[in-house]
């Protein structure tokens, strides 16, 4: 198999159903392979030593991590030119011992703590006492097992050896049914134009998406948008009346066209893609029906042949599959070093389009994809978001993210170009775009939940941003579109368009997910974008995006959220040697991967959607996994697999800090670990053994807690074709099992540039996920560990599969992984990146940075939002 050309994702469009057991086939190779899962398990000792060199390296972790606080930029700060040291052996590591204990579970949420603290210090040196980030969650599990341990006689309190093994793993979630999906299953036909019922589990076939679905999402949020865009500052938004009965374009003296922000791909724009074009065109959708029959060959049979990995497939009920080209941030036509924009002509019949992916142009002729949005504006201007009553922020410059300081001159350029439009070009010349520049105003119920009110994000509650747009909303009363700058286009999805913004007054950036709705609901995609507003305000994890504020502006649902200004791993790939990354940047990126879908589990979502487009790498080189809208949402409920053991006495066995002041979690920090496992009188030799062979008791001794949602069921066709599960294709119902399957194509996929079992099309690729046996490659060489990880995650069985009992903790496990410190690993120093891989804006010299903005000043007169 060749290079990818593409991605197929394919797109939830039914409601998730609940289903009985489904039928499991056995595979004799995989249920052989997934033994060798059995034989990694080091033992207690080896676990036991890793934790004390940890702790021997933990001070000089430290030292590290505050060596990057000294520089003069905090972009440059960025260790992108620095060796990875993931391999480092700084803590015990989660992995190599036997299932998750207590102690452990104290330990994770501990070392959370303190690298939380570390990378805040990082990113904000306000940050004084980071929260503990898998929050209340995790708090409300650990209490269950403190409980539990309490019954149980175990004593928590000496802070030690509270280990709780903890798996995550998505719970059913709905009720098992025969099989059958429901009538009322949600069919989203996001890009399909066509759906069938919804009623059969089967899957009939695969319809490709239209792309001008997009382009009614787009043009109307880009009809909106650019009323604010440049307008920001001045705000002048014209009072005029609603039009209701039909599009009111802005005057055609105001420019005549269309103007949108640049877009660029901050992480790919300078390197051409030419060469790699073909592997940067992915995410086509494919809408998918579930069709009657169980087989594979049916549903192979009726997918759309599409090679392109940008066809997202919904599986619904129908045999269509419709295909949606959008454009990759990386692919050629959108790395010629200049900003894309297409003119939109005043004709609305004849409205550019750009490809999101592949930056064809096209063109559409139909009025139907002009959301309503655009035809009614009404006068109001009442950009709405409560005021929050958020929680004091350190008020502080507003750096917090890096990019922050590295693109404020670049925002200033943008701002001066777009403001210097704001008189007029920014008018709306398509037909879509008839409506006044006014704009009205709904004050959004979610609004409230969200605003600047950082409550229940402790992992972000020192953020400086959410004192910014807690200060807008103490001015203004409410945030909306108003008080944001957009300035580029980030990239668009099957429900909006993601642009970066900055806001007013502030140099904080932010990445805002604008959404019509009346778009979503002529397309039914309003629960894709319900799920993902909810899941997003449920968050708070250093992977996983942070929500800022949530708003409903001029029927646009606006979603503001954390930058980040890397770009995508699947764009970062193409820039590797040979389009794969070196073996330990691929673990550093899969492990962060893996703790943010553990947390996400824990939370009850099924993520389903793992692929490299959808993680960005931040400022600092660390990733955060975005794109919710495919996610299953479900119940966890945490499960004591086994309590305490009867005859432990944990606290004789804790030694002498045992019931002390230990129960602190920062007491596993090197400068209390010590006292707490070390008794003065003892050499240290002795002291050591004796603390393994403690800690190997209590190990023994402590409950374990599946928190591990292990029968969620779903029986939507969701994915993207090369990441699809084989019982997803089969149509048996799917579970949390499926984060697993994609985890190890994703894991194979940035080892070895490709996917293993991408075919010629998508049929053959479907058909090869559930028929053909995983094959390794001769080159690039990768380490047997590697393998062994991805053969098990790769078991065709669901629950033969590893992860499928205890979530990440088993995968956690795995040699692989060894070494790693996993509750460090975000003040790990990320992996060195491509020269050209540049955080922040994509030209970095000030010749560069000129010539970009002589680009997009020179398209001022006719800044144009590229339709796709
Ligand atoms: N927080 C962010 N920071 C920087 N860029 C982002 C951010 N969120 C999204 N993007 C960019 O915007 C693009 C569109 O994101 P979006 O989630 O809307 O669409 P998607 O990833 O294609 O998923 P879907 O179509 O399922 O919504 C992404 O591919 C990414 O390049």
């Amino acid at each position: 198999m060749g290079s990818f050309s593409g991605t197929c994702e394919i797109v939830e469009a039914g409601e998730e159903l609940n289903f009985g057991q489904h039928s499991r086939r056995s595979y004799d190779k995989d249920q052989k392979l997934h033994k060798l899962k059995l034989g990694y398990k080091s033992s207690l000792e080896d676990d036991i030593n890793h934790l004390f060199e940890a702790i021997n390296l933990k001070a000089s972790t430290k030292s590290v991590v505050l060596s990057q606080h000294e520089g003069s930029s905090p972009l440059r700060k960025i260790p992108l030119k620095r060796p990875i040291t993931v391999g480092t052996p700084r803590s015990p590591g989660m992995g190599n011992s036997e299932p998750v204990t207590l102690k452990q579970a104290l330990r994770e949420l501990c070392l959370y703590k303190a690298s939380e603290t570390a990378a805040m210090k990082r990113l904000s040196k306000s940050t004084s006492s980071p929260g503990v980030s898998e929050a209340g969650r995790i708090k409300t599990l650990y209490d269950a097992v403190v409980v539990e341990a309490s019954g149980s006689g175990l004593s928590l309190d000496d802070g030690k050896g509270s280990g709780v093994e903890i798996s995550i793993m998505p719970e059913e979630t709905r009720s098992n049914s025969s099989g059958k999906m429901p009538e009322n299953l949600q069919t989203q036909t996001m890009k399909s134009s066509s759906q069938g019922s919804q009623n059969s589990p089967r899957f009939a076939g695969i319809t490709t998406q239209n792309s001008t679905g997009n382009i009614a999402v787009h043009s109307g949020i880009i009809s909106s948008i650019c009323k604010y865009v440049g307008h920001a500052q001045k705000i002048e938004l014209a009072k005029k009346e609603k039009h209701t009965s039909a599009p009111s374009p802005p005057s055609p003296s105001a420019s005549g066209h269309l103007s949108e922000l640049p877009e660029e791909d901050p992480a790919s724009s300078n390197i051409s893609y030419k060469a790699s074009a073909p592997e940067l065109v992915r995410k086509d959708r494919l809408k998918v029906a579930p069709s009657s029959s169980s087989l594979v060959g049916n549903r192979v049979s009726k997918l759309s042949r599409n090679n392109s990995r940008s066809v997202k497939s919904v599986v619904r009920n129908k045999s269509s599959v419709k295909k949606k080209i959008k454009q990759n941030p990386g692919s050629a036509a959108c790395t010629s070093g200049s900003y894309n924009s297409v003119n939109i002509d005043s004709n609305p019949s004849k409205i550019p389009v750009v490809c999101e992916r592949c930056q064809c142009t096209l063109k559409t002729e139909s009025k139907e994809f002009i959301p309503d949005s655009l035809i009614s504006h009404s006068t109001k201007s009442n950009d709405e978001v409560n005021p929050s009553n958020g929680n004091s922020v350190a008020s502080k410059p507003c750096i917090a993210s890096n990019s922050c300081n590295k693109s404020r001159a670049v925002v200033m350029k943008v701002k001066k170009n777009i403001k210097s439009k704001e008189k007029g070009e920014f008018s709306q010349s398509s037909k879509s775009s008839q409506g006044e520049y006014s704009s009205s105003t709904s004050i959004s119920d979610e609004s409230n939940v969200s605003g600047s009110n950082c409550g229940n994000r402790p992992h972000m509650s020192k953020d400086v941003r959410w004192e910014a747009i807690r200060h807008v909303q103490m001015q203004h009363g409410a945030l909306g579109l108003r008080h944001l700058n957009l300035l580029k286009k980030l990239g668009c999805g099957d429900i909006g368009t993601v642009y970066l913004a900055e806001l007013i007054g502030t140099s904080c950036l932010f990445a805002i997910k604008v959404m019509d709705n009346e778009f979503l609901a002529r397309r039914k995609k309003m629960p894709r974008a319900q799920t993902e507003r909810e899941i997003l305000r449920m968050l708070d994890h250093p992977f996983l995006p942070t929500l800022y504020a949530q708003f409903t502006s001029d029927n646009l649902s606006c979603l503001v959220m954390e930058y980040c200004p890397g770009g995508d791993l699947h764009v970062l790939r193409q820039k590797q040697l040979g389009r794969s990354f070196p073996e330990p940047a691929a673990r550093f990126y899969v492990a962060e991967v893996l703790l943010a879908l553990e947390y996400l589990h824990m939370l009850g979502v099924v993520y389903r959607d793992l692929k490299p487009e959808n993680i960005l790498v931040r400022d600092d080189g660390h990733i955060m996994l975005t794109d919710f809208d495919l996610s299953l949402r479900c119940t966890v409920s945490p499960t004591l697999l086994k309590s305490s053991s009867s005859n432990a006495d944990p606290v004789r066995m804790s030694g002498p800090c045992t019931g002390s002041s230990c129960v602190e979690p920062f007491c596993i920090e090197p400068s209390c670990q010590v006292p707490c496992f070390s008794p003065s009188f003892l050499p240290a030799a002795a002291k050591e053994r004796k603390l393994k062979v403690d800690l190997a008791a209590r190990i023994r001794s402590l409950p374990q807690l599946v928190a591990e949602p292990t029968d969620a069921r779903s029986n939507s066709f969701v994915g993207t074709h090369e990441y699809l599960a084989p019982e997803i294709i089969k149509g048996e119902g799917h579970g949390a099992a499926v984060d697993w399957w994609t985890f190890g194509i994703f894991l194979y996929e940035l080892l070895y540039g490709k996917t293993p079992f991408k075919g010629c099309n998508n049929e053959e690729t479907l058909a090869n996920i559930v028929l053909e046996s995983l094959k390794f490659p001769d080159s690039p060489l990768v380490s047997s560990h590697a393998r062994d990880l991805i053969r098990g995650l790769l078991v065709k069985e669901p629950e033969n599969r590893l992860g499928f009992e205890k979530g990440a903790a088993e995968i956690k496990q795995h040699p692989f992984f060894e070494g790693l410190s996993w509750a460090l690993i975000r003040c790990t120093i990320p992996p060195e990146l491509p020269e050209s891989c540049e955080f922040g804006f994509p030209n970095t010299s000030p010749h560069e940075t000129k010539s970009k903005y002589l680009d997009s000043k020179a398209t001022e007169e006719h800044l144009e939002f590229d339709l796709f």
